[in-house]
């Protein structure tokens, strides 16, 4: 006969992601009885640390790093083992900090909803049930393989955990798709010395940003070598002997790429799949997120839903703070609310990176909005002389402004520091910081931020 382990906690939580963790830290301090399942334990910690921001941006940062004269293979292999020492060490750190409180246990395993306060791990005797009257989702997304023939039955199927762990270089890595995983990638690889070629579906890159930043993008992408291909779509996939021959179409006409390693990155979908959320009484939206509302509450008062599963935007300080917005329904006054969130910044991290936050000008316009806008190559911004000093100019900024306030309404930052000067940026717009007021600023020198102190008088339109 079957017997089953039975456990009961104030909260469960599902997954250990960003923001999962981040509100079983704060629950269990305040005196909470803690049970988080992780289904792997190769990924205490998420996503991010594990397979994720941390191992790719190590590997931004080596394959940066690489001279001419470094061989490729052993350079890449000693660069990988680099990122293994981190994310090992990384995820130690997390399941330690949590598993170690008086209050909190960490159990391994795919969890699944039995009913709305229960969910079980594992099958028949090894059955683990926990009753919990709180229960947060945080079970993060998973890659959208595209529906392309022959892209099961390929052996050179690779996915973005498996860049971040492969043993050898690929001589030719084809990326499906030019979105931040693709772009990031692109450039990661072929710093290190592949061949890269990317096929995006949009008719040009970057088809968010505006035109005139994302051309100097792809400008940089394609001056480092790397193969973009807009307005391609991927028809199928066929090994061949040593590799795989992926045929795309691009203005009609049958076009084909050799590769011996071939990325689908076009996009990802919440991970609901498996968790028996009917059984919980949780809907799903059509792409398989959970449907919450601006406190992250599910139909079912007790349960939540933080980060990627929720089908918000996909980045770690976004499930940071939907923690913070938990966190504040169970212990706080329970304001906190997604819509309390302005100027979010993101960076994709291409060589030089570009961050973006607001509004773009193609935005401003369609909103009929009376806007200035600033806009400088890096090379030729005079204030801006750490990008000599570092001996990376190339890039772009570009500022959309209220004409009549003088506030910031969106900023593009194609450049050395992107992902710092954002922030700064992102909270001048919170704080209603003016374009004159930057001007004005005293800053380090030399510094990206000293940028500043010229750009808003770049004033092209
Ligand atoms: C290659 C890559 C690079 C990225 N780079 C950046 C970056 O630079 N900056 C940035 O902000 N964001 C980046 N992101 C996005 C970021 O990683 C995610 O938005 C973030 O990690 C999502 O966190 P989360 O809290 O939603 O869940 P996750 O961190 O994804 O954690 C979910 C956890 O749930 C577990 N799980 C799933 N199903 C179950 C189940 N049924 N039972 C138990 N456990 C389960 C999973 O194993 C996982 O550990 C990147 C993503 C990728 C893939
Ligand atoms: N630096 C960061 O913050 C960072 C880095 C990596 C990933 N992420 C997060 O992970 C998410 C997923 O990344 P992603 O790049 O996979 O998704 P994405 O949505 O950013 O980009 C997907 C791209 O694939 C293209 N595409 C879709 N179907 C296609 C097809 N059949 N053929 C060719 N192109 C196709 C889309 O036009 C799009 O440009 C991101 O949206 C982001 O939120 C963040």
């Amino acid at each position: 006969m079957d017997t089953t382990t039975s456990l009961t906690a104030d909260v469960i939580v599902l997954g250990f992601g960003k923001g999962g963790k981040t509100a079983a830290h704060a629950l269990s301090n305040a005196g909470k009885r803690i049970i988080l399942i992780e289904q792997s334990e190769d990924m205490y910690g998420g996503t991010c640390p594990n397979v994720g921001c941390i191992p790719t941006k190590m590997l931004v940062h080596y394959s940066n790093s690489r001279r001419l004269e470094d061989a490729a293979q052993e350079f890449f292999a000693n660069s990988i083992e680099g990122v293994r020492k981190l994310t090992s060490a990384g995820r130690a750190a997390n399941f330690k900090a949590l598993d170690s409180k008086d209050l909190a246990t960490v159990i391994t395993g795919k969890a699944r909803f039995i009913d709305p306060h229960t969910v079980a791990v594992g099958e028949g005797k090894d059955t683990i049930t926990v009753t919990g009257s709180t229960i947060l989702i945080n079970t993060g997304s998973e890659p959208i393989v595209p529906r392309i023939d022959g892209i099961d039955d390929s052996e050179h199927l690779v996915s973005s955990s498996d860049l971040t762990r492969l043993q050898k270089l690929p001589e030719n890595l084809v990326i499906i798709g030019g979105g931040y995983l693709g772009l990031e990638f692109a450039s990661i690889y072929r710093h290190f010395g592949s061949e890269v070629t990317v096929l995006e579906a949009a008719d040009r890159l970057l088809p968010k940003e505006d035109e005139d930043v994302a051309s100097v993008a792809a400008e940089i992408l394609a001056g480092d070598g790397i193969t973009l291909i807009p307005g391609s779509f991927a028809t199928s996939i066929e090994d061949v002997d040593g590799g795989t021959i992926v045929t795309y179409m691009k203005d009609g006409v049958s076009h084909t790429v050799r590769g011996d390693a071939v990325l689908p990155a076009t996009g990802r979908k919440p991970a609901t799949d498996g968790l028996n959320l009917e059984a919980a009484g949780v809907a799903v939206t059509p792409r398989g997120a959970v449907v919450v509302d601006e406190h992250l509450r599910t139909a079912q008062p007790h349960i939540f839903a933080l980060g990627d599963v929720n089908g918000g935007p996909q980045f770690t300080y976004i499930s940071l703070d939907d923690a913070r917005i938990v966190i504040d329904q169970l212990l706080g006054d329970g304001k906190r609310s997604v819509k309390d969130r302005v100027a979010v910044p993101k960076t994709v991290f291409i060589t030089p990176p570009l961050a973006t936050v607001g509004l773009t000008e193609r935005e401003a316009r369609a909103r009929g909005l009376n806007i200035k806008v600033a806009r400088e190559n890096v090379a030729n911004i005079v204030a801006l002389r750490r990008t000599y000093t570092v001996e990376e100019t190339r890039g772009v900024m570009k500022f959309i402004l209220d004409a009549d306030t003088d506030q910031i309404l969106g900023a593009a930052i194609l450049s050395i520091d992107a992902q710092e000067v954002i922030n700064m940026i992102s909270l001048a717009m919170q704080q209603g910081v003016t374009a004159t007021a930057l001007t004005n600023g005293i800053y380090t020198h030399p510094s990206t931020t000293e940028a500043f102190n010229e750009i808003f008088t770049k004033i092209v339109s």
